[in-house]
């Protein structure tokens, strides 16, 4: 069966913030043993309206990783094209493209490798600050305040050091650090799989409630089909590169039409079935609505868009 590739391309009131268009990386090296050039993304094209979270779902090494780089341009791709608010990402000079950086943001999987245990936390948070504003000492230690108000930390955790945080406390420091730029577009690569199932709802909704706050555009690599449900309004399944199915989470997990996305579905034991289908949090018995009074209401004006 073909994937519905029209559900690619939505029809918009406003130009999709993120538009992909036949984007392809072949690692020619270091990939195979065989030493067989593999095709890692391989023509791949969909958009990404504003306001959107937007999941890449899949197997381990089906390319979803390298796609999310690939529109950062953190890896240059083979061939294809990556308009990020009407600009052309990959023809960018180096110097365009540092200043647009700003504009888009990567979260990683893991928080414990991904914050410098000599730095505080607040350091940590207001550092890209400095590569990319001039900003004074004090601006950025109240900015790096804010944000850690608003993904629900206490300010005063900004004295101390990364060490001193659980896992879920150090991915919303990271979420601190990758949003105080004030980014349209924040890519998260797997951001709860390090996590405990308990903690991940928490995560999960600190992000939903984020992304309603500041207009933001999440693109969000996950294996995890319920957190793919619940998050997610738009998915694509990719397999061996390809996308082979894309289209509304809600469809796409409840009425899967492409085999690979059945054979996920039906390789989940049964209450993670159920909770891919019926949108329920992953790990708990509800919906994950009652971690949501985690974030404070004391977000700073200047934060809200809406
Ligand atoms: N730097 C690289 N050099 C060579 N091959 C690579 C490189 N990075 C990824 N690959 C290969 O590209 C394919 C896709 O990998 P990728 O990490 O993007 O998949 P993924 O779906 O994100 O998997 P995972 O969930 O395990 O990270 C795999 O076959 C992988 O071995």
């Amino acid at each position: 069966m073909t994937a519905p590739l029209t559900a690619g391309r939505r029809p918009a009131l406003t130009a999709p913030l993120l538009e992909v268009d036949r984007l392809t990386k072949v690692f020619t090296t270091g990939s195979r043993r065989s030493g067989e050039p593999v095709r890692a993304v391989d023509d791949v094209s969909f958009d990404v309206a504003r306001g959107e979270i937007f999941g890449l779902l899949g197997e381990s090494g089906s390319g979803k990783s390298t796609l999310a780089r690939c529109l950062l341009r953190l890896i240059a791709p083979t061939s294809g094209s990556v308009r990020f608010d009407g600009v052309d990402v990959l023809d960018l000079p180096e110097a365009a493209m540092r200043k647009l950086r700003a504009r888009m943001q990567i979260l990683f999987q893991d928080p414990y490798s991904s914050l410098d245990p000599r730095m505080t936390v607040r350091e940590i948070v207001g550092e890209p600050l400095t590569a990319h504003t001039a900003t004074s000492r004090r601006d950025r230690e109240q900015r790096a305040d804010d944000l850690l108000t608003l993904v629900g930390l206490d300010p005063t955790a900004g004295r101390r050091r990364p060490h001193a945080f659980s896992g879920g406390q150090r991915q919303r420091i990271a979420l601190a650090r990758a949003l105080i730029l004030d980014p349209d577009l924040v890519v998260l690569d797997e951001p709860v799989s390090a996590l405990d199932v308990s903690v991940q709802a928490q995560i999960i909704n600190l992000l939903r409630e984020t992304r309603r706050r500041l207009s933001l555009t999440y693109v969000v690599v996950l294996h995890d089909l319920a957190i793919a449900r619940y998050l997610c309004d738009r998915v694509a399944v990719m397999q061996r590169g390809r996308f082979v199915e894309i289209g509304a989470a809600a469809d796409v997990l409840e009425s899967p039409r492409h085999p690979y996305t059945r054979q996920l579905l039906d390789a989940l034991p049964g209450r993670g079935r159920r909770e891919a289908l019926h949108g329920r949090a992953p790990g708990v018995a509800g919906p994950i609505a009652d971690a949501r009074g985690e974030l404070r209401e004391v977000v700073p004006d200047r934060w809200v868009r809406e």
